[in-house]
Order: structure tokens, then C-alpha cells, then sequence
């Protein structure tokens, strides 16, 4: 591992903003010249590069295809065009992002014998020739190249740089994504060393005749140049770091028609497999070009599976679609151009792959904590301890004073209750007296049962005498009936407390009204009649409204008491602010009587 310095470090942030942009897979399509054996078969070739990015199908005899007869790509290359050019003008600048700490992948996909080993092999070594001068001109930094190479035969993976056929297993790494377990990794010396190296491949590859190519590669392979680079300046300190990439050569086994390729046996297989993960390379293709968001189906094949980065991930992506330029096989080369044509759709994410040494990322991690810690640490601007510590009094003394209403509202809710339970205690008691002693009072309300006498009564004894019911335990009488203002009759009445500290006949008691209205009777009804009236609504007290005055009016006020009911309510009427007589005490108690009364 090397190092890296800090305007290293600034310069591959700026990569890294800067190749963290989405891009489409590059397309590059190269039409082969018509072999030997097809040239010898009177083979025609319909297909033509008109330019250095289109390629037109002309068969005059076919014009009345659906198929489009031309098609466009990033580049297409001619027959004649030597696979240095498709490297140079195509594939190159993908393939070299590895040194910028870019993953990158270069496929080549095609019908059987259209070219793709061909043309992988110039490809794969162009690059690392290329790859190889790029380190003689970069002796500032240190190079560490790593070569891998797989092949999927038949759905398994096989390691070709090892001698042991035994199949090998993908693993998912939480880090690196799917890798191939146990696969060798050899650190590439020299040139010699790697064309060494491609030799063993080349031998360990599953090769077989087919009708179409005498030499056509029955299994999927993937060459894997991992390069890791470090600026010599900083090797051996603790903030080294270092760019770590991968360079794919993809050369896929070719698609192949069951009719045409006459496969039996091992071959047949062979063609079933290719054809099948080439069916799921294809969906996987058109899903991504489609930009759905649902489910890809990578995992439907272990080629997909492997090349998942390179599909739609953190990689750059070119792939050259060969092509056989003969007639024969006009529907193959249709399908790949179809293949083609999506594929151009589809976009990867490719970004700087920076690896950090132990040390540097303990220092790293350590700076953070650091900085967090002294964040946690640092007081509060003295500006925010302010406002907060002002909110807080304001909201204290909100609460304070929403305390002492709920305190206030909470005793009268009291006094109401306690008035009201007295209210139902002195009537309850009055018809009880009445039914034990018989007594008719209709004669004795004779005197007082009109407003105008009670009226009067009222006034001359400043307060008004009270009416005796009994004489008794009659406790009716220490309740008033109080008429709320003005001197209509009709108007309602109001029940009005007597046990007010502040009880005067003067009027001032604050009235205590129970519903909207109380009795309502005339100068002919009893007294009887109206208590009647009274006992009735009770029953259907829903409110108690108490007033702290009442302007224009005089309100009686009597406390009472018979001994055993000590401050029960007085019942009075009054009328237009002057006592209205009607008064009802206990004698018993009358001389304990709040008010004038008391006197
Ligand atoms: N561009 C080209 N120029 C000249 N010859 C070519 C070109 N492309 C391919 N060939 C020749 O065509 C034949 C088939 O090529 P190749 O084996 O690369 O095809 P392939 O697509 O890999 O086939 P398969 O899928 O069966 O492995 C080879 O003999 C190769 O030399």
C-alpha cells in the first residue's frame, strides 16, 4: 500500500465528484469481413458501414421488412478495420479508467464466429500494453496489478489460471459485491508475465467445432486486471491511501441456432446454456434500458450475477457488438444489433474507488470523534441561552396563572355545588313538613300571595317579613323566591343565595339563577302552588350561573338557619329591586338571620 498526499487526496475528490455521474453504456458495433469458408460458400454480405456510426442493411429483396434498415451507435467499424482501431477510437478510454481508480468493463457480445474472441484478445492486450506504459510514465506513484481469470461453463465457474477443474462458488461480499471464492489472483510482473498468463488461459478454455467455427468458445470468459496505485511520496505514513480498481475483458460465448449449429450431445448442452444465460444477459439489458425501477433479475444467471457492476453499477461500460456479415445469418445479426440498441440505453454510475490504509482510517475516524466531541462540548451561543431563559419565565408565569384560574374556578364550582345541594335539602324538607303536618297554607298566602303586597311588606320592614310557613321544622322558609327584575309578571325568577357573606336586603347579593327561568306565577297563584312549581324544576337543574351583581335591582338577602340546618337558602321573591316579601324563614332560627332580618 502507498500513500497519498493532500492535494492528491484533493484532486481524487474532484475525480470522484466528477465521475460520479451517471453515463450510458458505450456501444460500439464491428461487422466483420466474410471468412474464407463463406466466401467459398457464395456467401453475400447485405450489411454496410455508411459512416463511423451507422450501419445499413440493404437487400433490396427484403424491403418489405419491418425491421429498420439502419442503425446507430457510438461508433461502428468496418471490415476492414483493424481491431487497434476499435481499441484506439472505441474502447480504449473505458478500459484505461482503471488507472484513474475507475472500475471498467469491456464485453463483446455476438452470434457465434462473429469475431468476439477475435477481438477481445486485441482489445485485452492493447489495454494492459497501454496500462503498462501508463505505469513507466507514472514512477511517482506505485502500481500493484493483480490478474484473475474465470470462465462459466455450463452454469459452473472454473478458475483458469488454476489446474483443478472443481467448480468454484459466488459469494455476495457486503464490500466488494459478488465475487468468485478461492479464485486465484496473480500479481502480473511483466508483460511476459501476462502474455504467459493469457496463454494458460487460452489452453484451459473449453473450445469445441461447431458447424460455424471451427474454434468457438463454449463458455463465458471474464479477465480481471485489478490495478491499485499510490503516490511513492507518501508510502509508509499514516494518511496513505490508495485508488483500487478492476478492468473486465468480457468475451462471451456466441449465441447460436440450434438448426444451424447441428449440435447433438455435449455441444447441444453447451449451446442450451449459452443461449440461456445470453436470454437472461438480454433481459436484464432491456429492464435497465427501460429504466424500470422494479426488480432486475441479476441473479437469474451467474454471468448477470458477475456483472452486475458492470450492467448498471459503480463501472464504465463498453461493449462491442460483433457481427457476421453474411446473409446466412442476417436474423443473428439483427438480434445483436437489437441487443445493441438497448444496451445504449442503459447507464452506470462509475465513481473513484478510494481505499484507505488502517492507519489512515483510524486517523480519519479518530478526527471525527474529535470533532464531535468538541461540537457536544461547546457552550451555547450566548444569544440562544437568552431567548431560551426568557421563554422559560414567560412560560412560568403562564402556568402560574392558569394554576390560580383552575384554583378560582374550582372554588365556585364548589359554592355552586354546596348552594344548590342546600336548594334540594329545603325543599325536600318543606314537603316533608307539609305532608306530616296537613296544613294548608292556601289561606295563610291570602295576605302576601299578590307582588303589590309583598311589595309592600317588604318596604316597611325595610327587608320584609317573613311569611311563616310553619311554625315548626318547616324549612322552606329559609329559602327566598327573588323575581329577576322590572315588574312584569311574566318575567322569570332567579334563586338567589342566601348564605352570602356580603347578603344584604339592599340588593347587592349576588344572584344565583338555576336554568333560565325558576317559578313563574301571578298574584293569584299560592305559595303552595309555586313551590310545586319549584320542586318540579329542580328536578331539571342543567346550569348554575352565578352573578357577582345586578345592576337596577335590589336583592333580598336572608341567612337562615333552624338549628340543624345551619346557612341553607333563603327562598324570596322580589320585585322591580325592592323586597318583595314572600320571604319564608324557620322562626325558630329567625333571630340567627343575616341581613335587616337579623336585627
Ligand atoms: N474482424 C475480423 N477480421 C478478420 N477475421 C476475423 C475477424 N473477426 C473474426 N475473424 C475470424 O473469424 C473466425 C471466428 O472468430 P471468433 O472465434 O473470434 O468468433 P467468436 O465470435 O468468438 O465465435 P464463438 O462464439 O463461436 O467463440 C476466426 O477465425 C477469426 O480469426
Amino acid at each position: 500500500m502507498g500513500s497519498i498526499g493532500k492535494e492528491e487526496l484533493l484532486k481524487i475528490e474532484r475525480m470522484q465528484m466528477a465521475s460520479a455521474l451517471e453515463e450510458k453504456i458505450l456501444v460500439l458495433v464491428r461487422l466483420r469481413p466474410l471468412s474464407d469458408k463463406e466466401i467459398v460458400a457464395n456467401e453475400v454480405t447485405d450489411w454496410e458501414c455508411i459512416n463511423d456510426t451507422t450501419i445499413l442493411y440493404r437487400n433490396t429483396l427484403r424491403e418489405g421488412s419491418t425491421f429498420p434498415s439502419a442503425y446507430t451507435f457510438d461508433r461502428v467499424f468496418r471490415g476492414d478495420n483493424a481491431t487497434r482501431e476499435v481499441y484506439e477510437e472505441g474502447a480504449k478510454e473505458v478500459a484505461l479508467s482503471v488507472v484513474s481508480g475507475i472500475n471498467s468493463s469491456i464485453f463483446a457480445y455476438g452470434q457465434t464466429s462473429s469475431g468476439k474472441t477475435y477481438t477481445m484478445m486485441g482489445i485485452t492486450e492493447y489495454t494492459v500494453a497501454d496500462i503498462f506504459d501508463y505505469i513507466h510514465r507514472h514512477e511517482e506513484r506505485a502500481f500493484v496489478l493483480k490478474f484473475s481469470a474465470i470462465e462459466i461453463y455450463n452454469e459452473s465457474i472454473r478458475d483458469l489460471l488454476s489446474m483443478d477443474s472443481s467448480p468454484l462458488r459466488l459469494l455476495d461480499d457486503p464490500e466488494k459485491g459478488t465475487v468468485v471464492e478461492k479464485a486465484i489472483e496473480e500479481t502480473l510482473k511483466d508483460w511476459d508475465h501476462l502474455k504467459e498468463l493469457l496463454s494458460v488461459c487460452e489452453a484451459q478454455r473449453r473450445i469445441g467445432e461447431t458447424t460455424s467455427n471451427e474454434k468457438s468458445s463454449r463458455s463465458h470468459q471474464i479477465l480481471r486486471l485489478t490495478i491499485e496505485s499510490s503516490a511513492r511520496e507518501f508510502l509508509g505514513r499514516e494518511n496513505s491511501t490508495t485508488l483500487s480498481a478492476t478492468v473486465n475483458f468480457v468475451d462471451l460465448a456466441g449465441s447460436e441456432r440450434a438448426s444451424q449449429a447441428l449440435a447433438t450431445g455435449a455441444r447441444l448442452k453447451e449451446g442450451c446454456h449459452i443461449n440461456r444465460s445470453l436470454l437472461t444477459l438480454g433481459t436484464v439489458i432491456r429492464k435497465l434500458s427501460n429504466r424500470r425501477q422494479g426488480h432486475i433479475n441479476y441473479r437469474d444467471s451467474k454471468l448477470t450475477r458477475l456483472l452486475q457492476p458492470a450492467l448498471g453499477g459503480n463501472a464504465r461500460t463498453a461493449i462491442i457488438c460483433t457481427l457476421s456479415p453474411a446473409r446466412s445469418h442476417v436474423e443473428q445479426t439483427r438480434n445483436t444489433l437489437l441487443f445493441a440498441c438497448c444496451a445504449k440505453e442503459v447507464t452506470t454510475k462509475a465513481q473513484v474507488n478510494v481505499v484507505m490504509s488502517d492507519k489512515a482510517l483510524v486517523k480519519h475516524l479518530q478526527k471525527e470523534v474529535a470533532r464531535l466531541e468538541s461540537e457536544l462540548r461547546s457552550p451555547v451561543p450566548a444569544s440562544s441561552t437568552c431567548d431560551f431563559t426568557s421563554l422559560l419565565r414567560q412560560k412560568d408565569l403562564q402556568i402560574q396563572k392558569m394554576e390560580k384560574e383552575i384554583r378560582e374556578l374550582n372554588k365556585q364550582r364548589d359554592l355552586a355545588q354546596s348552594r344548590v345541594e342546600d336548594l334540594l335539602r329545603v325543599i325536600g324538607n318543606y314537603q316533608k313538613s307539609r305532608k306530616e303536618n296537613g296544613i294548608s297554607h292556601r289561606h295563610d298566602m291570602q295576605a302576601g300571595n299578590s307582588w303589590e303586597d309583598e311589595s309592600s311588606v317588604s318596604k316597611s320592614s325595610g327587608m320584609g317579613e317573613s311569611h311563616y310557613l310553619n311554625g315548626g321544622a318547616g324549612k322552606f322558609g329559609a329559602a327566598r323566591y327573588v323575581r329577576d327584575s322590572g315588574s312584569n309578571d311574566e318575567e322569570p325568577y332567579c334563586l338567589y343565595d342566601t348564605t352570602n357573606r356580603h347578603g344584604l336586603s339592599n340588593g347587592t347579593s349576588p344572584p344565583m339563577s338555576i336554568g333560565k327561568k325558576l317559578v313563574r306565577h301571578n298574584s293569584s297563584q299560592s305559595l303552595e302552588d309555586a313551590a310545586e312549581e319549584v320542586d318540579d324544576y329542580c328536578k331539571e337543574v342543567q346550569c348554575i350561573e352565578k352573578e357577582e351583581t345586578r345592576n337596577g335591582s335590589n336583592f333580598g338577602y336572608h341567612s337562615v338557619s333552624n338549628g340543624e340546618n345551619e346557612g341553607t337558602l333563603a327562598l324570596m321573591a322580589f320585585r322591580d329591586g325592592a323586597t318583595a316579601g314572600a320571604g319564608i324563614s324557620t322562626p325558630v332560627n329567625r333571630d340567627r338571620e343575616g341581613g335587616p332580618r337579623a336585627k
